[in-house]
């Protein structure tokens, strides 16, 4: 069974990519790290910073998550980050995706011990 750490991993980390202007990352991506079987995920970010550096996120205070539990933390930085949105056009089982590429401070929520990412919150 898939942690919720590594389930993290596979749905939002890309430290070695960046889609430059790949209208399609977000369309091959998707598919690769398995988000659309089933339904096509509605929105999702891929992170293109370095797995500590992600990790070290939890590191940071305490702010409360969308959800309203309390343990969610910001960035202290911005990161270079590729959302994922599901275009009007996109029909099951074709997912279809827009790519957008930027710099933003990402919230995320963490859990367990070791005390690690398990749930993108949002990007500010
Ligand atoms: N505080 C917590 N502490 C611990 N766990 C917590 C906590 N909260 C939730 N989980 C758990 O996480 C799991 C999960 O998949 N939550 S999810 O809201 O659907 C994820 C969102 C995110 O993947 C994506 N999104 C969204 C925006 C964006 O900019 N970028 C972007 O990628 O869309 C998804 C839907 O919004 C679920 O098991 C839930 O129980």
């Amino acid at each position: 069974k898939e942690s919720r750490a590594k389930k993290f991993q596979r749905q939002h980390m890309d430290p070695d990519g960046y889609p430059s202007n790949n209208s399609n990352y977000c369309n091959q991506m998707m598919r690769r790290r398995h988000m659309t079987e089933g339904r096509c995920k509605p929105v999702n970010t891929f992170i293109h910073e370095p797995l500590v550096d992600v990790q070290a996120i939890c590191l940071q205070g305490n702010i409360t998550c969308k959800n309203g539990q309390p343990n969610c933390h910001k960035s202290s930085s911005s990161m270079k980050i590729t959302d994922c949105r599901v275009t009007s056009g996109s029909k099951y089982p074709n997912c279809a995706y827009r790519t957008s590429q930027k710099e933003r401070h990402i919230i995320v929520a963490c859990e367990g011990n070791p005390y690690v990412p398990v749930h993108f919150d949002a990007s500010i």
